[in-house]
């Protein structure tokens, strides 16, 4: 049997890796903090991402259902998105998102953010439509 590695001991990432980015100053708010804001727009692009490729086209966002800010992001820290589908309904798609960070001279990579987001399947008119089986 294998011994246990430090690595299986450490708490890691579930989902696929959607986005990966490294924000700047621009980023921040007035305190030189990463803000909220930005996080949250991040995490609807690589949600909308997999959302539009489950919906096979067009989807809106419905509901943030949760989003859970658990410690900061600091500038110059490679900031992860992971994906991960979660249910699919008539026309909705859930999907979970953790947010991951690693600070610059740190080797511990520590979860930052813990969401759940709805998409809807809409056609050209706006009105929601079936999420193709
Ligand atoms: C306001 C903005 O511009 S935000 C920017 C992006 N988002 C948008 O533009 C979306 C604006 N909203 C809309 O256009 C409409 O609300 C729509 C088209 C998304 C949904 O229309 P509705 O008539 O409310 O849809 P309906 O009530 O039938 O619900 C559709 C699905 O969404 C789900 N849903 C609706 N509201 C919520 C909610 N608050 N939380 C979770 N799921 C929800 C329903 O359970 C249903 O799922 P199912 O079909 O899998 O069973």
């Amino acid at each position: 049997m294998r011994a246990k590695s430090k690595d299986d001991c450490e708490p890691s990432p579930e989902g696929e890796l959607t986005l990966r980015l490294i924000p700047t100053r621009g980023e921040s708010n007035i305190h030189g903090d990463i803000s909220g804001g930005w996080v949250v727009a991040q995490m609807d692009h690589a949600a909308e991402t997999v959302a539009a490729r489950v919906a096979q086209g067009r989807i809106a966002n419905v509901a943030l259902e949760s989003v859970v800010f658990m410690s900061p992001i600091r500038i110059g820290a490679a900031v992860c998105f992971y994906t991960r589908l979660l249910e699919i309904g008539s026309s909705s798609i859930r999907i979970a998102i953790e947010v991951w960070t690693q600070n610059p001279n740190e080797h511990e990579r520590r979860k930052v953010v813990d969401a759940v987001f709805v998409y809807v399947a809409i056609d050209d008119n706006g009105r929601i439509r079936r999420v193709p089986r």
